[in-house]
């Protein structure tokens, strides 16, 4: 129950609020470099540190260097990464086979990264819009993407990335019965302990445009995606993707985009109290970073705040291009607030 604060002046709010300690003392949530998983983006090369127009601050990198990445961000106390590729448009197909190589990049990037810095947790996506000449997350036929036909494929691609060594996979693709087919094969191929973070509560949102810039897919995409993808006007249809997915395996759950659709956070932490995360994606980070580095905002506060939030909205970790810059900006333990 809250309560109802007496009227004035028995009660004087701004007591509580007076000075630098005792805002600390009366603060209800925190944020720590271990709410935070960092998306990292691979690309071929040797040595390649390759910046992203849409995403200031934000570079593509060869495996090499995503290792020194993944080491940095284990020595500032982040628990997981998430890997992404930039594909090479020759190895994009209609049938996004590159998915399931166990040499593609990903698979490639972890295998580095876990010989290499073997206390960091590694996300991967399951999911075919990078690999795909559509730049669709499943197959498409005749403009019409495919439900069962996807499936198989997610499950080859799911095994390769476990067989990389990836602790955490996330279905991304919003096909119907992916986390089911998922978790029977991680349990039949002896993957028992490979946790399935899903994409439940998956909006089909505008604000994705500079992550498909910079995994190669904004120039492949035909159409949308609204066929599988939520519609950012619904939020009971997001908990039943959620209750779905827990009872097909799930272990934890993710709503994604993450700053317009807090409500949601809120609702799905409220009603199912799982492990729920949510993905602060391309455009909410664009947004902040181009405002900050034109002067408009305050990079750094605008930052703190939009992570809080997430806490505040009941959220158990963010995903987050800001993450590395948020653990050293918490390191130097500059005041947040
Ligand atoms: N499956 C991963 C994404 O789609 C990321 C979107 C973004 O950051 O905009």
């Amino acid at each position: 129950m809250v309560h109802t604060p007496p009227p004035f002046p028995v009660s004087r709010p701004r007591r509580n609020r007076r000075t630098d300690w005792m805002r600390d003392l009366t603060r209800e949530n925190s944020l720590s470099a271990s709410d935070l998983i960092w998306p990292i983006f691979v690309r071929e090369g040797d040595d390649v540190v390759e910046p992203i127009d849409s995403m200031p601050g934000v570079n593509r990198l060869s495996v090499s260097r995503a290792v020194e990445a993944a080491n940095e961000a284990a020595n500032h106390g982040i628990p997981l990464i998430a890997l992404f590729p930039y594909t090479d448009p020759d190895k994009k197909t209609p049938d996004a086979a590159e998915a399931w190589n166990p040499e593609n990049l990903v698979n490639t990037a972890t295998r580095a990264i876990k010989a290499q810095v073997p206390d960091i947790g590694i996300m991967l996506d399951v999911a075919l819009d990078p690999y795909n000449s559509d730049g669709h997350d499943g197959i498409v036929r005749e403009g019409v993407v495919m439900n069962d036909e996807t499936l198989g494929a997610l499950e080859q691609q799911a095994l390769t990335q476990a067989e990389a060594g990836a602790d955490i996979l996330g279905p991304s693709d919003m096909m119907d019965g992916r986390i089911g087919i998922i978790r029977r094969a991680l349990e039949q191929n002896d993957f028992p302990d490979t946790a399935i973070m899903a994409y439940s509560a998956k909006f089909a949102s505008a604000f994705y445009g500079p992550f498909r810039d910079a995994v190669g897919a904004s120039g492949a995409l035909k159409g949308d995606k609204k066929t599988y993808q939520l519609d950012p006007a619904n939020s009971d249809e997001a908990l039943r993707m959620v209750a779905r997915d827990l009872d097909e395996g799930a272990d934890m759950v993710m709503v994604k985009p993450g700053m317009p659709y807090l409500d949601i956070c809120q609702r799905v932490k409220q009603e199912f109290a799982v492990p729920t995360y949510a993905y602060q994606v391309s455009g909410e980070y664009a947004m902040i970073a181009g405002a900050g580095d034109n002067g408009w905002i305050d990079r750094d506060k605008a930052m703190l705040e939009s992570l809080m939030a997430f806490k505040r909205a009941g959220c158990d970790g963010i995903l987050s291009y800001f993450a590395l810059e948020t653990a050293k900006f918490l390191r130097r333990d500059m005041d947040l607030f």
